[in-house]
């Protein structure tokens, strides 16, 4: 059965504000979002009986929670597709980090199965469906790095320059959704533009409100900032910095305590989702 193997790249969010509040309570954000070159890989297996199963996954999801699975289901009820598929998911980015690698898983399975099920769907459509399974899915959808506002869905492509990135993990776990109700969460930034943040406005309105719960993230902030600005991806925990190279980062990281981990990545506009797709548009054997 033909098979297809795709990257599910981590982002960061570089800056984010939150701007407002829709009338269902979820709020309005704006945000910059970059891809790494640090992925999760997703192999798809096209399967002849219209199931759909989770072969190889992180062992604290539950396979009928998985995004991938969640994504699988809602492309074939869509398309009222009667091919299934086998998924395995090789984790690599940590769980609930603000680093958005279950969006991102989400993505790559909807973009592999379009393509494997050849259900002919736009990257527009794709995108609007990922939507149904989380605010950061469209993004990965597009894969281009871009100035978002809205919950995350109104994208605007931005071409930003190379940069190295170290990332750490404070192992520390934040639910996104205690955040988001906290009630000292600022919720009321003016709007900015790309211009203002290129002339260092922006920050993360979660980064004051985590670092007063979880002391541990704060340390690690704090422990990054001797080297170089450090800031809070999404809602936490994982948190980076820019670096000059690969070799400067690898370098900061030699003195990273024991107690976190972390890993320097390339940010790049295009992911590598869609570099892959780009160039080899029929990937699959
Ligand atoms: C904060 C961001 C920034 O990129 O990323 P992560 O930190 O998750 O990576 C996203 O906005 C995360 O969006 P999303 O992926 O939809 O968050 P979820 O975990 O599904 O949302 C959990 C809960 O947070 C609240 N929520 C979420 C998004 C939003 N714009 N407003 C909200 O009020 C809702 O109550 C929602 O039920
Ligand atoms: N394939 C998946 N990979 C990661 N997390 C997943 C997946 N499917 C469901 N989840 C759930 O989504 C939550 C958020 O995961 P993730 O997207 O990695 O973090 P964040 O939203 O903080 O960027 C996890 O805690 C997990 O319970």
């Amino acid at each position: 059965m033909p098979t297809l193997t795709l990257p599910a790249p981590a982002k960061l969010n570089l800056f984010l504000h939150i701007t407002g509040r829709r009338a269902d309570g979820y709020h309005l954000l704006q945000t910059l979002f970059v891809f790494l070159d640090f992925a999760d890989e997703i192999t798809l297996t096209v399967r002849g009986d219209g199931a759909i199963h989770r072969t190889v996954g992180a062992v604290d999801v539950p396979e009928v929670a998985d995004l991938t699975v969640r994504a699988a289901r809602l492309l074939q009820e869509v398309t009222a597709c009667p091919l299934g598929a086998d998924i395995q998911v090789f984790k690599r980015i940590p769980m609930g980090g603000g680093l958005g690698g279950g969006s991102s898983d989400a993505a790559t399975v909807l973009q592999g199965l379009n393509r494997l099920w050849q259900c002919g769907l736009s990257d527009d459509e794709l995108a609007v469906l990922g939507l149904r399974l989380g605010a950061d899915v469209p993004v990965f959808v597009h894969g281009q790095a871009a100035w978002a506002e809205g919950v995350g869905e109104q994208l605007t492509p931005v071409d930003l320059p190379a940069c190295w990135y170290v990332v750490i993990h404070p192992q520390v776990h934040v639910p996104t959704s205690e955040l988001f109700s906290a009630s000292d969460l600022t919720r009321d930034c003016p709007a900015i533009t790309l211009a203002a943040f290129h002339n260092g406005v922006g920050a993360n309105v979660f980064q004051p409100v985590v670092e007063k719960r979880y002391p541990e993230v704060a340390e690690a902030i704090s422990w990054l900032s001797q080297y170089s600005n450090a800031r809070l991806t999404g809602s936490g925990s994982c948190l980076f910095a820019p670096v000059s190279s690969r070799q400067e980062g690898e370098i900061i990281l030699q003195s990273l305590p024991d107690k976190w981990c972390g890993f320097v990545a390339a940010g790049v506009s295009i992911s590598p989702l869609q570099q892959k797709l780009v160039i080899s548009p029929t990937l699959y054997n």
